[in-house]
């Protein structure tokens, strides 16, 4: 099985032909207001009309009012709610979703899973208080159970240099990554992009001994 991929936290036109050109198979963009990265509607149909069919465009809230995601849903294929959303919450649109839960020291991941069994699949980031997501933090990856209720999109702190010892201790269905590519916030530099996608999809995928 091949590792999914998403580049997160796209703002600029280059960096989406670059994340495509480099094999990306999800495009992450931050619509919640108080993100670096953050895009308005208009930029996002912009950005989302350069991405070609079969990949991905995924579009990130915190907490956000119904009436922005229903405006964002024309350009996105699957939504991603970083918030304290409760399921109910993530299920208005008709469309696939995906849970981002900050890994704090109590999270019930069980618990979780089963909470948020309508997802596609859950994203595991860092916990930073007051910081939903884009951390650029790691947390513990032997946290992560092997056998997931949901499939699980690892992410926090990712970079090209430790991603193939992720996948190779946590083995995820897929891995996310934003500030790792990053020259400055919102600003991708395509060969961390490039090199990234490289050693992940390189990455030797069976757990580590135990
Ligand atoms: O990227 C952000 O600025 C952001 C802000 C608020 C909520 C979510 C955000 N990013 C969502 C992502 O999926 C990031 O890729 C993920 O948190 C990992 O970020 P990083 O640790 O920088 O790779």
């Amino acid at each position: 099985m091949r590792t999914r991929i998403k580049i997160c936290g796209l703002t600029r036109e280059a960096d989406v032909d670059a994340a495509v050109e480099a094999g990306a198979d999800a495009l992450g963009f931050v619509m919640w207001p108080g993100s670096k990265r953050a895009l308005t509607v208009e930029q996002l149909e912009r950005l989302a009309s350069l991405v070609p069919p079969f990949v991905t465009r995924v579009g990130l809230f915190v907490d956000q009012e119904p009436d922005l995601i229903t405006d964002c849903a024309p350009w996105l294929d699957m939504l991603q709610f970083h918030g304290n959303e409760p399921p109910e919450a993530c299920d208005l649109y008709g469309m696939s979703w995906l849970k981002a839960l900050r890994m704090r020291d109590d999270i019930d991941l069980h618990q979780e899973a089963a909470r948020y069994h309508q997802a596609r699949g859950l994203l595991l980031d860092a916990y930073r208080p007051g910081v939903p997501g884009g951390t650029g933090e790691t947390f513990d990856w032997s946290r992560v159970p092997h056998d997931p209720a949901l499939p699980i999109i690892l992410a926090g702190g990712l970079t090209p240099d430790n991603i193939a010892e992720a996948i190779h201790q946590v083995a995820p269905h897929g891995v996310d990554i934003s500030g790792g590519v990053e020259a400055s916030p919102g600003c991708k530099d395509h060969d961390l992009i490039r090199r990234f996608i490289d050693r992940a999809q390189g990455a030797d995928r069976s757990p580590a001994a135990s």
